[in-house]
């Protein structure tokens, strides 16, 4: 821990974010700390940001949300906002529809974006229903989904969450993040909140997603594999 003390008015806070009396300000290293002018500043990680523009991350799936906020955790430095916008998503493979969804949220958004899209691939099915997988749960649910199954003696599968990030500016590159979780495919056990988590049961469990507690899954899903990626690589100074 840090202790400072606030050299500036709140009307000339460098930063200019003001916030019921605290204001963002400037620090060495652009980090910012919120504080009230003339008091000492106590750094605390989730009170700190580096000085950067917000990255938007756009779902519309409040689940994703919950579990990406809290995957990042609170020392993560930079400030993430959510957009619920309703991207169209192409057909492919899943790396591509990433891509497509990461260009359309960068135009959109004009800034820093990252999206997600995840897919549940049965092996037995050469990795269908895959990056389709919102609509067959849609159309079957999960027990229909594990139905698909009944015929093939192989149930392994394996969860893939295909984070993109684009830093905004014309010509840049979509940075893609690939994070999986192998697993099998159960009859549905467990609480229905969350897609097909009741039917997936990871390796070395034996409890399903919706089963286990969401620390446990957040430690060891797909997304948790996709975002420390993700997080390494926004870390080493690329946003
Ligand atoms: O706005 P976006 O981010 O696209 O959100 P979405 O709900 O449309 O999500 P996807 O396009 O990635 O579709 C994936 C489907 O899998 C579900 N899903 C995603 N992550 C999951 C997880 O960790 N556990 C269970 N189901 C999940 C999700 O609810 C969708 O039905
Ligand atoms: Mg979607």
């Amino acid at each position: 821990m840090k202790v400072c003390v606030c050299m500036y008015e709140t009307t000339n806070c460098k930063v200019g974010c003001v916030c019921g009396g605290w204001s963002m300000v400037l620090l060495e290293h652009g980090m910012g700390c919120l504080s009230q002018p003339g008091k000492p500043m106590t750094l605390h990680h989730s009170t700190m940001y580096r000085k950067s523009k917000p990255i938007v991350l756009c779902t519309g799936n409040k689940n994703k949300l919950k579990e990406i906020v809290e995957i990042f955790g609170e020392n993560f430095p930079y400030k993430v906002d959510n957009q619920d916008i309703d991207l169209p998503e192409y057909q492919g493979e899943p790396e591509d529809i990433a891509r497509a969804k990461c260009e359309l949220a960068a135009e959109h958004i004009r800034g820093p974006v990252l999206v997600e899209d995840v897919s549940l691939c049965f092996n037995a099915l050469g990795g269908m229903p895959g990056p389709y997988i919102k609509w067959f749960l849609g159309k079957c649910g999960t027990a229909g989904l594990y139905k698909m199954l009944d015929g093939f003696e192989d149930k392994t599968a394996y969860a893939q969450c295909i984070f993109a990030y684009s830093s905004g500016e014309k010509e840049s590159t979509v940075k893609i993040f690939d994070g999986r979780c192998e697993g099998i495919i159960v009859p549905p056990r467990g609480p229905t909140n969350f897609g097909w988590d009741p039917i997936f049961q990871p390796n070395g469990y034996s409890e399903t997603f919706a089963e286990m507690s969401i620390d446990v899954k957040n430690t060891i899903s797909h997304r948790s594999n996709a975002i420390q990626k993700v997080k390494d690589f926004l870390l080493q100074g690329n946003h």
